[in-house]
């Protein structure tokens, strides 16, 4: 299975960079300033199919697609930067400009979407707003190891977190995550994140999740966190 991830990697090595939009390798390696000074990187929607997917994640992505298609269901695009708002709602909260330097900033980006294509994090999320429910199809990359051959459970966790979070809408953190992690996930396999808010009661939001395999056979793990509507009258810094 490695091997075919490897052999997989390399011809998308040959791809990227003929791949419309995708940043070339060699601008990859230049300093963080000039990557993120290129709007076409910044604004562009990571959560669509690069040549990396692997057969069973682009199935289940065109299946979800459909889906959509009555308006039941909605991609989430993927962004390596929050929206201006979305920045602006948290810096009231959060930011101490004494603890972040505003260069620093300029330069930040959603860790989940740092790695070239189909090293790290690939992923897409689906929401079902009536059913207040998402779905997430993730694809663990050969960088995310951490026992040999297998996901390693902070990456899990990672997806875990976003996944849930993805039930929220608004301004939340997560206060609470509670995982049991039942089999191990092997590396560059695709898994199947299915999460629901399970109560909203004032501003805490309950919700879990459980992740399978495509097949819907192994249950990999089962989670549940609390997500805090942040209170527009407190700062936490
Ligand atoms: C595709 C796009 C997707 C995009 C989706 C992207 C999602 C990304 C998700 C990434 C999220 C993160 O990584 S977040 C980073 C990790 N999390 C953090 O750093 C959070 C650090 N903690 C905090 O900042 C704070 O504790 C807050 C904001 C969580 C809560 O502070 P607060 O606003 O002052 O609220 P507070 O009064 O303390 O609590 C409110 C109520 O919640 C309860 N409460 C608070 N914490 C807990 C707790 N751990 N366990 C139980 N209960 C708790 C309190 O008892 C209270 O209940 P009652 O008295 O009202 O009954």
């Amino acid at each position: 299975m490695l091997r075919s991830c490897t052999a997989g990697l390399r011809s998308i090595w040959a791809l990227r960079g003929r791949r419309e939009g995708a940043p070339r390798l060699s601008m990859d390696l230049q300093p963080a300033r000039r990557l993120f000074s290129t709007e076409k990187v910044i604004h562009k929607d990571w959560a669509l199919p690069n040549p990396s997917w692997s057969k069973d994640l682009k199935l289940l992505f065109d299946q979800f697609m459909k889906k959509c298609e009555d308006g039941s269901w909605e991609r989430l695009p993927s962004y390596k930067r929050r929206s201006t708002q979305e920045s602006e709602d948290f810096k009231t909260y959060f930011l101490d400009p004494k603890l972040v330097e505003e260069e620093r900033l300029s330069q930040a980006q959603l860790f989940t979407r740092g790695f070239e294509d189909g090293l790290g994090f690939e992923y897409v999320i689906f929401k079902n707003n009536d059913e207040k429910r998402t779905v997430c199809l993730f694809q663990g990359g050969p960088y995310l190891q951490g026992v040999p051959g297998l996901l390693h459970g902070g990456a899990m966790a990672t997806m875990i977190d976003i996944a849930l979070g993805s039930c929220t809408g608004g301004a939340v953190m997560t206060a609470n995550l509670n995982i049991n992690f039942k089999r191990p996930v092997p590396l560059c396999s695709v898994v199947v994140i299915n999460s629901q808010l399970d109560k909203l009661e004032g501003r805490k939001l309950f919700l879990s999740c459980n992740v399978r395999s495509v097949d819907e056979k192994t249950l990999y793990s089962e989670a549940t966190g609390l997500f805090i509507k942040l209170d527009p009258e407190k700062s936490s810094t």
